[in-house]
């Protein structure tokens, strides 16, 4: 049976715009949950926020991929959960087809084929592996903008998806604000941090890292005997 639930609301380019002047792992410092582990990016530099469109295949069988392909917005990111299977769902006619509409990015938990072309086609797919085994269109069944898992991570249709270099993080559009905020506190801090620490303040008093050691153990406690 296919599924193709209606095309989720679109996060509002300021709150993607908002979120992408920040690091993925800024919140990694702070929170344990919504982290797509385990896929790394076909290009280098990656960074890109949007609202996910989720696609889940019955591992061999890609058909809803490629309906979805073709309902993709500007500023959406497909999603796509391969039920396990590590065949690449994902090459240039599908990637051609989802830059087209204006996707800004995908993230899949199988592989990608045609690796030079999507690369060159300049679209950021962060995957688990390229895999010239590809899925088949057999009309067995899937669905589009469901719940899916990828990489330990639950993503829901509309969900922002938040990528860079360091990795992906998946949040509430609604928190996209207080995220930012905090996220960007915590960045603006660092430049004036590495100025104390240039001129020879400790990071592990910053970081509360020296509360741990025996101050007596410490070299320069040695040295000062
Ligand atoms: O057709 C597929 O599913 C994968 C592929 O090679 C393409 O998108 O060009
Ligand atoms: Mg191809």
């Amino acid at each position: 049976m296919f599924t193709f639930n209606r095309m989720p609301e679109q996060i509002p380019a300021a709150a993607a715009d908002a979120l992408a002047s920040v690091q993925t792992s800024t919140l990694g410092h702070l929170r344990d949950h919504g982290f797509v582990r385990g896929l790394t990016p076909n290009i280098r530099p990656v960074a890109f926020v949007g609202t996910a469109v989720t696609v889940r295949l019955p591992h061999l069988d890609s058909t809803a991929l490629h309906v979805a392909a073709d309902y993709v917005r500007p500023g959406d990111v497909l999603v796509v959960e391969q039920s396990g299977d590590d065949r690449s769902s994902f090459g240039g006619m599908v990637a051609f087809t989802a830059k087209t509409r204006g996707a800004v990015g995908v993230v899949l938990s199988g592989a990608t084929n045609d690796y030079e072309e999507v690369r060159d086609l300049g679209l950021p797919v962060y995957s688990k592996a390229v895999s010239a085994l590809t899925t088949r269109i057999l009309g067995i069944e899937g669905a589009v903008n469901v719940s899916v898992t990828v990489g330990g991570a639950v993503i829901e249709p509309g969900d922002a998806v938040f990528a860079d270099g360091d990795g992906i993080a998946v949040i509430k559009p609604h928190e996209i604000e207080g995220i930012v905020e905090i996220l960007r506190k915590k960045e603006q801090a660092e430049p004036a941090l590495k100025e104390q620490v240039a001129a020879g303040a400790k990071l592990s008093e910053w970081s509360g890292a020296s509360k741990h050691f025996d101050a007596s153990q410490l070299p320069q406690a040695v040295a000062a005997v």
